[in-house]
């Protein structure tokens, strides 16, 4: 992967927090990446998370076919910052000028503590901002499409469409998370869902899924597990209990390090990379919002993953290599072509 061109951090004139941009590349177009929002413990912990999640959306866009680069904002709330409304419209609003200074280089969108009325507020500043409310004309939450594309994944990976009776494991109850986990059911798979928050078993329980306590949920003897929650999930350590043939989940930056891939293919386990199952929602998004296709077109898009990660893996599979390989390979040979967007 490429050095990064820009990374550029303010304090706030309003809100005195610090907040981020970084943009990896534009070699294929803008940078777009998602805004999170969320405490952390120092700023070389959301600088190094503003940098991966950079990276991982240049190679997202490439192997999805999209003609922009990667990049990603991060507001830096202090540990234990809890903001009252006033104070998160002040920081959304510093944010929003640090993401115009850059002039449409950098768009920005939801992401982890972010949503589309915040996308709103970026909008009072500069137009440099994608996903607000469908009541405002955008295209609202990419948690639906998100899920689709790692659907679309899952069955390539699976080589069948029929889930009847598989177990599936989801860590993260979240946007995403409760999309993959209703379908899977109503699909017929045997779902067992965790996550941080005590409050979601209630609701998950009554969809008829089984709950698991998170801390167990990547070791469970499962036919696939999704990580659907935090980055960071698949280190040596817990891949070494993992007790699965397939993880394919919609997280980003699942991986401690990349050579992790190789950990997972030692022990047998299938690891479609996280940047090109969790494409849907960026290739829905940017499909209606930049290039003006409908609803349906859009979708069918975003279905183009399966066909994606059945490439991937047979090439894995002829060259002894791993997807994450082929990913990254196929991510290089896009960025160095300028090759154009693949618009059905
Ligand atoms: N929403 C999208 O369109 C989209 C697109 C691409 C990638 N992603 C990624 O997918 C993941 C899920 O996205 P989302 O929109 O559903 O987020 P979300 O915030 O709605 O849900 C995440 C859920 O994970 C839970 N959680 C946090 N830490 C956990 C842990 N250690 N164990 C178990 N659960 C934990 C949270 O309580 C929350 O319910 C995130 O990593 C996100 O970056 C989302």
């Amino acid at each position: 992967m490429t050095a990064h061109e820009q990374l550029v951090a303010r304090r706030g004139r309003r809100s005195g927090v610090t907040t981020m941009v970084a943009i990896h590349s534009t070699a294929l177009g803008p940078a777009v990446g998602g805004c999170r929002l969320k405490p952390y413990a120092d700023l070389t912990r959301a600088v190094d998370d503003v940098l991966r999640l950079s990276a991982a959306m240049t190679a997202k866009c490439a192997v999805a076919g999209l003609a922009f680069g990667g990049g990603k904002s991060v507001i830096a709330l202090e540990p234990g910052r809890v903001l009252s409304p006033e104070e998160r419209r002040d920081v959304l609003l510093d944010h929003a000028d640090l993401v115009a200074e850059f002039g449409g280089t950098y768009l920005a969108g939801p992401d982890v503590g972010t949503g589309p009325a915040d996308m709103l507020v970026l909008r009072e500043v500069s137009a440099f901002a994608f996903c607000t409310p469908e009541s405002a004309g955008g295209t609202g939450s990419s948690s639906g499409p998100t899920a689709v594309g790692v659907l679309a994944a899952l069955r390539a990976a699976l080589g069948s469409p029929d889930m009847t009776g598989r177990r599936v494991v989801i860590s993260g109850y979240g946007s995403v998370g409760a999309h993959l986990a209703a379908s899977l059911h109503a699909s017929g798979a045997d779902v067992v869902v965790s996550d941080i928050d005590p409050a979601k078993r209630a609701d998950a329980e009554s969809g008829g899924l089984t709950w698991v306590e998170p801390e167990k949920a990547l070791t469970l003897t499962a036919d696939v597990v999704i990580p659907a929650a935090i980055g960071g999930v698949l280190s040596p350590e817990t891949v070494a209990r993992l007790d699965t043939p397939l993880v394919v989940g919609p997280a980003n930056n699942q991986l401690t390090d990349d050579a992790v891939a190789d950990d997972l293919a030692a022990r047998g386990v299938l690891w479609v990379p996280d940047y090109v199952a969790s494409a849907g929602g960026i290739l829905y998004t940017l499909s209606r919002e930049a290039e003006g296709l409908d609803h349906d077109a859009a979708l069918a898009r975003v279905e183009t993953i399966e066909r994606t990660v059945e490439d991937l893996l047979k090439a894995a599979q002829a060259n002894a290599t791993t997807p994450l390989h082929e990913a990254a390979a196929l991510a290089g040979r896009r960025l160095t072509s300028g090759a154009a967007p693949r618009t059905p």
